[in-house]
């Protein structure tokens, strides 16, 4: 059965909130998106399994952890999901990382497949899909559906913001799969953008509106 998570950290609801503001500019919400990305890898790596070491520390010997050999994959959705990829990055660097390009026909709202390359392991990785916007769950869903095609046995979903008609298609289409956010909005208007959201994430990130 696929859970929802939402982070509601306080430093991560107080950046989204800058995120969502209109007048936040291009280089503001390109940081603030890349800082709310680590904090939210922080949170989805709560549970990383550890095992014990033995070291020398300039004092003695000590038994200690390290997390025990996990390979984790990230496979950003093109472009918006880019904008996360450094900020996990940060936290977690040993990680591959895939690409899925899809864009979303403005007319039909249907996903739109463009380039895919994935790292050769992947049936051996955790791995996370990551995208600022999860609306109708339309390109999230696809992402996942050509990754179990290509041998992804593990994967968890995580986004800034959802909304309802988005985590439930997922859910529907993927019950294995986890979804985490930093915040679930109200609902979707008629040209398929989450509502209040924070527009066009893409745009947002990259100058090009
Ligand atoms: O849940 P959905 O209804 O599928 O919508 C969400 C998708 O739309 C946006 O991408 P967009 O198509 O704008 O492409 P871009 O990242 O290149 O701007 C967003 O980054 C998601 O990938
Ligand atoms: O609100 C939305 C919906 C889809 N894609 C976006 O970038 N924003
Ligand atoms: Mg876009």
């Amino acid at each position: 059965m696929s859970k929802l998570y939402v982070f509601d950290h306080p430093l991560i609801q107080h950046k989204l909130t800058y995120i969502r503001d209109k007048n936040t500019g291009t280089k503001e919400f390109r940081e603030l998106v890349d800082e709310v990305a680590t904090l939210m890898a922080y949170e989805i790596t709560r549970n990383l399994p550890l095992e014990e070491v033995t070291i020398e520390t300039p004092v003695s010997l000590a038994k200690t952890k390290v997390v025990s050999g996990k390979k984790i994959g990230l496979v950003p959705i093109l472009r918006a999901g880019l904008g996360m990829v450094d900020g996990i990055l940060k936290i977690i660097p040993a990680a591959k990382v895939g690409h899925v390009g899809l864009y979303r026909d403005p007319e039909t709202l249907k996903p739109v497949e463009y380039y895919l390359k994935l790292p050769s392991d992947i049936a051996e990785r955790d791995l996370i899909v990551i995208d600022p916007m999860l609306a109708t769950g339309g390109s999230a869903s696809a992402a996942i559906q050509l990754l179990k095609e290509k041998g992804a046995q593990n994967i968890k979903l995580m986004c800034l913001i959802a909304a309802p008609e988005g985590i439930n298609q997922v859910q529907q289409d993927h019950d294995d799969v986890d979804i985490y956010v930093a915040a679930v909005d109200e609902k979707l208007n008629d040209h398929g953008y989450i509502v209040p959201g924070l527009g066009d994430a893409g745009d947002r990130l990259f100058g090009t509106k």
